[in-house]
């Protein structure tokens, strides 16, 4: 039987925290028509002007605020993530790992499996909540390099996985856990998931949906409220909301003193939650008059993390490794 492959795809970083390097990322990252869904000839006079020449700079000082030994905090974590599922998986199967933008590519990882003779080949973007400026992107670039070849492999593609009981599963006994070493009690647990533009809903994305999704079932199995919000919010369209930055600022006006922040849409920990929410989301809650806040590490590759990956491929291989 052909050699069987598991390609992780997680969305992609900067190869470094310089301008240049950020400047290269969001140029590839911000063309995708399926991220900034602006026809072209409009969107990229405003990408390559505006866009390009301020953001880069901003970016890349955040970036070094989070910058790990290893890398960019995404790649670290989904590296990680690919290398213990290797040790779990066995020599029967191949695990390795791309990103849809910037390096390593998902053209150079899946030839390479290809290369190394896996004819039978799971695709997983790392995404719980499908929506199509990530999943169907990842999804579109492995499809892309298909096309270029003679003889493909075969293809599988590992679904949302959003209400699967073992994502919820891991969700909660991560959180539990994390929220077990706090030397404070939150009055208020508040899932931040990145944002959309309103108008991909309208289109039919279920995005929104399926994060709402998931924060209910959450909420079910640990017993208490989890209110939802949703961050990143970038350029001048409307948005999904409620904005997390907003919802944190009025909280202590509320009466809320303490809370905890979860950010289950992202598999593994990056600037959008170790800059955005664990930093400025932090400032943001203090200064509006909050006490104590923290932020809940994403599954990265942690116990939970594996033990949810290891039931979600094992799944979808089902027929092609018969254990
Ligand atoms: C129109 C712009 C954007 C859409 C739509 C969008 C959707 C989207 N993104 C993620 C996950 C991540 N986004 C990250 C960074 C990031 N996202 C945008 C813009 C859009 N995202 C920008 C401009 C950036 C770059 C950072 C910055 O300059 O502020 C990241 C982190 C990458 C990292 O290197 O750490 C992730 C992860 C999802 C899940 C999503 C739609 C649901
Ligand atoms: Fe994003
Ligand atoms: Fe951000």
């Amino acid at each position: 039987m052909d050699k069987i492959g598991l390609l992780l795809i997680n969305l992609g970083t900067p190869d470094a925290p310089d301008a240049a390097s950020v400047r290269r990322y969001l140029g590839e990252f911000l063309s995708d028509r399926r991220v900034v869904e602006i026809p072209k000839l409009l969107w990229q006079p405003i990408l390559r002007g505006p866009v390009l020449l301020t953001r880069p700079r901003k970016s890349a000082r955040a970036y070094q605020e989070v910058w790990m030994e290893g890398g960019a905090p995404l790649a670290v974590h989904t590296r990680d993530t690919a290398r213990q599922l290797q040790e779990l998986m066995g020599a029967d199967v191949t695990v390795d790992w791309a990103m849809r933008y910037g390096n390593p590519s998902v053209a150079t990882r899946l030839k390479a499996m290809i290369d190394a003779g896996c004819g039978r080949i799971l695709l997983a973007p790392l995404y719980p909540q499908y929506c199509a400026a990530t999943t169907a992107t990842a999804l579109d670039a492995a499809y892309a390099t298909l096309a270029g070849l003679r003889s493909q492999p075969a293809i599988r593609t590992l679904p949302p996985y959003y209400a699967d009981p073992s994502y919820i599963e891991a969700l909660r006994a991560s959180a539990e856990r994390q929220l077990a070493q706090l030397d404070f009690v939150p009055d208020l647990l508040l899932a931040s998931f990145h944002g959309m533009p309103m108008r991909t809903r309208q289109l039919g994305d279920p995005y929104h949906g399926q994060c709402l999704a998931t924060a209910g079932l959450l909420a079910q199995a640990m017993g208490r409220e989890v209110r939802v919000t949703f961050q990143s919010r970038f350029g001048p369209a409307k948005w999904l909301g409620p904005a997390t930055d907003d919802v944190l600022r009025s909280l202590p006006g509320e009466g809320v003193r303490n809370v905890a922040v979860l950010t289950p849409g992202f598999s593994a920990d990056c600037l959008e939650t170790l800059e955005e929410i664990a930093m400025r989301g932090k400032e943001d809650f203090l200064s509006s008059g909050g006490s104590q806040f923290a932020h809940l590490s994403c599954l990265n590759a942690s116990p939970e993390a594996m033990v949810l990956y290891r039931h979600l491929i094992d799944r979808e291989l089902a027929g092609w490794l018969e254990r």
